[in-house]
């Protein structure tokens, strides 16, 4: 990196936080002892700045721009082979996070959401949300983060770095639409699991006269205000994100809208109860076709807690798989794992469960779960996801390293990503056999080979990344995954949580 794309980024940052801290530039100076000119020359990156006043203004603001040492991507060092007890607890979800931070969009008033995931994804949309003005800040000593848009939002500032290392930026075509009469967004990005679709989204928000060209790494949207669906709006794919943008454009849509072809899915759940909380009002909730009587504006002060990460917990159930470990899983939510448990009883796992108890949502159920150590044998026919209520696109690669701990042949056909199934036959690296059969389909022969150890790059892609830590906690010896960036994406220290049941990850970084 040049010295002035450095002295840019600090000054980005820097701009950020004082918006965060609701400081002018004047402000900012005088508390400095400087001028706003001399401010307002930092955050375009034309000063050099001095380790002293650097020093200052992270002080001053509250936050620390430069640290040393955290440079480089992070490392994890395994030391693999222990068995695993004890509880834990699961975390709220990534992606009902990342929802719910677009549909606070909605909001002009405050939304403060309660217990939400401290993961990198949820910080790459809080600086993309910064960037354009809102303020954001997490509440002191809690993971509870207040949410407060400006009058306008300021798109031309938009951190388009962060944006385009999410997905979650196409979220924002929904919220918008009712904001501008034109646009502009950075592309969509996030793990690489091949192309996905963004024709869904497009066609679902043309009915509430968004138009959007793609060009130069941009959407550009144009908007007939005012447009209204003139009939139900079919989703041609049952797509989580699409369903949560044609109800932020249903949401502020005064009249009413139906969904039909909508996610059932547990973050699509979330973001229906949250917008309840704004007032909206949603019939079919959990179903398939979702009525929605918009609201002409949106002005309250609104709190809501998001439900815990079905995934998450999948994931720690297949770490007490593959480690052949008891462990409790508490705050399971149950509702949306039903499926996943009944196929791994068919493959022999014993579990105890206790009685369910709702989310703090007030809706989602929820149970702890103790995995016993059990003989697995593989499924008889093959294991494919399905749209909610079926087994869940993101577990699929979590019953491949199942799958490796189970006697027998096992067929995992994951029909929705392009790339993810190819991710898999990493697994090969830590000793499981996996036979790549085309890029939707792999088979995997369970229990004939031991766990080893080895050194391996971190697949671009968050679960099969998991998936490869959670053979390294079983292989014998000591494993290294490198860049593990996208595990971070969607889980909050997932290695001090799994050190705490007994494993030992250490994590490091380049110098
Ligand atoms: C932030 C968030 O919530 N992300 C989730 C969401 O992403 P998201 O909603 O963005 O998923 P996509 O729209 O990219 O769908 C994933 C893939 O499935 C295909 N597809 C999807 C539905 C369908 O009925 N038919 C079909 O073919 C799409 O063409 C695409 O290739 O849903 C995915 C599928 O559950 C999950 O993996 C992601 O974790
Ligand atoms: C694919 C996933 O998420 P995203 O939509 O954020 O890429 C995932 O959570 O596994």
């Amino acid at each position: 990196m040049t010295e002035s794309s450095y002295l840019t980024r600090i000054g980005t940052l820097i701009r950020d936080a004082r918006r965060h801290q609701g400081l002018t530039q004047s402000e900012l100076a005088d508390k400095l002892g400087t001028s706003q000119s001399a401010v307002a020359r930092i955050e375009q990156g034309r000063q050099n700045l001095s380790l002293e006043m650097l020093a200052r203004v992270g002080e001053t603001l509250g936050s620390e721009f430069v640290s040393l040492g955290h440079s480089g991507p992070q490392h994890l060092r395994i030391v693999g082979g222990a068995k695993l007890s004890g509880s834990i607890p699961v975390k709220t979800s990534k992606n009902a996070a990342v929802g719910l931070l677009c549909a606070a969009l909605l909001n002009k008033g405050r939304t403060t959401l309660r217990n939400l995931a401290r993961i990198e994804e949820v910080n790459r949309i809080i600086e993309v949300l910064t960037s354009m003005g809102v303020k954001v800040r997490w509440l002191e000593g809690t993971s509870d983060l207040e949410i407060i848009p400006p009058a306008t939002l300021d798109l031309g500032a938009i951190d388009v770095a962060a944006a385009r290392r999410t997905r979650t930026v196409i979220m924002f075509l929904g919220p918008l639409l009712h904001q501008f009469d034109e646009f502009s967004l950075p592309y969509a990005g996030g793990c690489d699991l091949g192309t996905r679709t963004v024709e869904p989204h497009l066609t679902a928000l043309q009915s509430f006269g968004l138009d959007v060209t793609a060009t130069h790494g941009f959407y550009e949207a144009k908007v007939d205000k005012g447009t209204r669906p003139e009939k139900a709006i079919v989703l041609t794919e049952r797509g989580d994100t699409v369903t949560e943008n044609a109800l932020f454009a249903a949401a502020l849509s005064p009249g009413t809208t139906i969904i039909r072809n909508a996610s059932s899915n547990y973050m699509v759940q979330d973001v229906c109860f949250f917008l309840e909380k704004l007032g909206v009002e949603i019939q079919g909730i959990g179903t398939t076709t979702l009525t929605v009587t918009g609201r002409e504006s949106i002005d309250v002060d609104v709190d809501y807690s998001p439900s815990e990460d079905p995934i998450e917990a999948m994931s720690l159930i297949a770490a007490a798989v593959v480690t052949e470990s008891s462990i409790t899983i508490e705050r399971a939510p149950i509702e949306f794992l039903e499926i996943e448990l009944a196929t791994l009883e068919g493959m022999g796992l014993q579990y105890d469960m206790s009685d369910e108890y709702l989310a703090k949502n007030g809706h989602t159920r929820l149970a702890d779960i103790t995995i016993l150590p059990s003989k697995l044998t593989a499924p008889i026919d093959k294991i494919a996801p399905m749209p909610f209520p079926g087994l869940n696109i993101d577990n699929l690669p979590f019953f491949a390293l199942i799958a490796a701990c189970a006697e027998g042949t096992t067929m995992i056909h994951d029909w929705v990503y392009e790339n993810r199934a190819i991710y898999l036959t990493e697994l090969t690296k830590v000793g499981a056999t996996v036979q790549l059969l085309d890029p939707h389909r792999v088979m995997i022969t369970g229990k004939t080979p031991k766990w080893r150890p080895a050194e391996v790059m971190c697949p671009p892609a968050l679960r099969p990344g998991v998936v490869v830590l959670l053979a390294m906690l079983a292989a014998n010896g000591t494993s290294v995954l490198r860049n593990v960036y996208v595990i971070n994406r969607g889980y909050e220290d997932l290695a001090e949580r799994l050190n705490a049941l007994g494993a030992t990850i250490e994590i490091f970084r380049d110098i």
